[in-house]
């Protein structure tokens, strides 16, 4: 494709003739990653700028820089533009075809990721071609591939996007993070449906505080999801009337889902051993509907689930069948192991404040005797939900475990720290898998053991180093060897 081609409409860039001829051959934002014939996009981050990396773009045969119209460019086409990664994004938009035809993008403090993939498996259940990309990676029918994050990088993402079309995939759902949202990681693609889930405390190491965060997230509703488009909003949070507004501010289609929703209105919800049954009036009449989930978390992820694949040309009668048979989300309540006693151990992704709530709440009606959460939270993200999630998990557990959760740059004993002023009479235990024997050698027969923050992650990540490490895996290994834990971080 023409550079020229690339840019008519979105950038006034005066080009030497020549300049608009010449033959684009791929995007890059990371100059170690520029091929002959690349554009080269030079963005001002949250660690290093972008723009010090021209001249060796260019050098490695960058034949355009997409860059802030201060940046210095010299032998390549500048494409100036005081927003140079929207503009980046909407070119490279242009480069990566073919797009799924239907493209839904979650947005929300927690259930992004339950969302997504219960969203694929319904799509997948109607006989449709469908994926996700998110936490989990990239995600089929076949396979899941990694990408590190849960909004990938432009490039990443739209050359996925192209990918999965290129197999046939016509569905498409996409997690939309904070952080991608507001960095344009996720621009360009038409995109039909947009969802919310809810907002709580999260990342306000990134954005400074909640009307901020909110606003980034906005602009899914905003600007991300097509004129003409659905939002799909789960109805009872504290933020649901603001997205609300904003959606028909925008003129979009309102799907309103919960026990405040209107177009999937959940009347009740009564919790069974293994699932729970929803009762749900919706176009008039009232729908009882046996979901193989339990919590009441998962039940609103599956309500937006629904709204997005209706809101994409689903039946109703046959989401609603669909979702009796929905498979559980990996790392979300997921039931490692019973211990040799007869308590359960429940992995979960619980990592903020509220999060943690949604994972007592839903184990809860299911303990007869004590539940025992077990959790940390990451360093070098948002150090104000410490204290909260310690507070959330004293009051609500009977005994707090507090560990460690991919401490990353900073001190383990200090983060430890940051939870226990929260959490009265918690007991501390830095080492995870030390953690986890003690708590599995605490709990009886009535009890339930909740593991809380890692989900599916595979390594505990302790300065730029990732030691191999799956709650899952470690909570069997410590339920077999009952007797004590083997100690394999040393480090911390
Ligand atoms: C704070 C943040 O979001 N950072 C992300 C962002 O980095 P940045 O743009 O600030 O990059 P930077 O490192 O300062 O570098 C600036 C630019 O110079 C380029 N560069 C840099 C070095 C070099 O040698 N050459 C070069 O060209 C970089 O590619 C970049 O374009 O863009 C990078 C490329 O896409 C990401 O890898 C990086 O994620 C970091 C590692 C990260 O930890 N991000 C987390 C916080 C994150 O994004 N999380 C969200 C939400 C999680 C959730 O709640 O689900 C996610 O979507 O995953
Ligand atoms: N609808 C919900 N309401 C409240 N808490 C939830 C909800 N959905 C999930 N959670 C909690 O948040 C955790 C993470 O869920 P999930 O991975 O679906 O969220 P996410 O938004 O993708 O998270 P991330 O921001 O890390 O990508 C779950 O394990 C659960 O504890
Ligand atoms: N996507 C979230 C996941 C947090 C998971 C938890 N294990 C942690 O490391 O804090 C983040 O990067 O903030
Ligand atoms: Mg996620």
């Amino acid at each position: 494709m023409k550079l020229s081609a690339l840019i008519a409409g979105l950038n006034d860039a005066a080009l030497e003739s020549e300049e608009g001829e010449a033959h684009v051959t791929g995007f890059a934002i990371d100059h170690r990653k520029i091929a002959q014939g690349n554009i080269f996009g030079a963005f001002q981050g949250a660690k290093v700028n972008g723009e010090d990396f021209i001249e060796a773009a260019i050098g490695a045969g960058a034949i355009a820089i997409v860059a802030h119209p201060n940046a210095e460019v010299e032998g390549a086409a500048h494409i100036a533009d005081i927003e140079p990664r929207r503009v980046f994004a909407l070119m490279a938009a242009r480069y990566f075809t073919p797009k799924p035809q239907y493209v839904a993008a979650v947005t929300g403090t927690n259930g992004k990721t339950s969302t997504a993939e219960m969203t694929r498996q319904l799509w997948r259940m109607a006989g449709l071609n469908s994926a996700s990309i998110g936490t989990l990676g990239v995600t089929t029918a076949d396979e899941q591939v990694k990408t590190g994050l849960t909004t990938p990088d432009i490039v990443t993402f739209l050359s996925n996007m192209s990918g999965l079309a290129r197999e046939g995939v016509s569905h498409a759902i996409f997690e939309a993070s904070s952080h991608g949202l507001s960095q344009y990681r996720t621009e360009g693609l038409p995109v039909q449906v947009g969802v919310f889930t809810n907002l709580s405390r999260d990342h306000l190491d990134y954005h400074g505080d909640m009307d901020r965060y909110f606003e980034a997230k906005m602009r899914l509703f905003d600007e991300v999801v097509d004129d003409g488009g659905t939002a799909v909003v789960w109805a009872d949070d504290d933020w649901s009337g603001p997205v609300i507004k904003r959606a028909m501010d925008r003129g979009l289609n309102l799907f309103t889902v919960g026990e405040q929703g209107t177009s999937l209105r959940l009347l009740s919800r009564t919790p069974t051993q293994l699932g729970q049954v929803l009762m749900v009036k919706a176009q008039g009449n009232t729908h009882r509907i046996s979901l193989p989930l339990i919590g009441a978390y998962q039940a609103a992820n599956i309500l937006c689930a629904a709204g997005a694949v209706l809101a994409t040309g689903g039946e109703l009668e046959d989401v609603f069948d669909h979702m009796q048979r929905v498979q559980p989300v990996r790392g979300r309540l997921e039931r490692a192991v019973i211990t040799k006693i007869g308590a359960p151990v429940y992995v979960d992704y619980a990592h903020t404040p509220d999060g943690l709530r949604a994972a007592i709440d839903a184990l809860r009606p299911h303990v007869k005797g004590k539940l025992i959460t077990i959790f940390g939270a990451g360093g070098d993200r948002d150090k104000g939900k410490r204290p909260e999630m310690g507070k959330v998990a004293a009051q609500l557990s009977d005994i707090a475990i507090v560990t460690d959760d991919n401490p990353r740059g900073e001190d383990p004993a200090a983060i430890r720290a940051d939870i226990m002023a929260g959490a009265k009479d918690a007991t501390e235990v830095g080492d995870r898998r030390a953690a986890i024997a003690h708590a599995i050698a605490l709990a009886g027969a009535d009890d339930i053991i909740l593991l809380a923050g890692k989900g599916h992650e595979q390594g505990q990540i302790i300065g730029d180093r990732v030691i191999p490490f799956d709650d899952v895996e470690v909570a069997r290994e410590c339920a077999r060897d009952a007797n004590g834990a083997r100690q394999s971080e040393t480090a911390i």
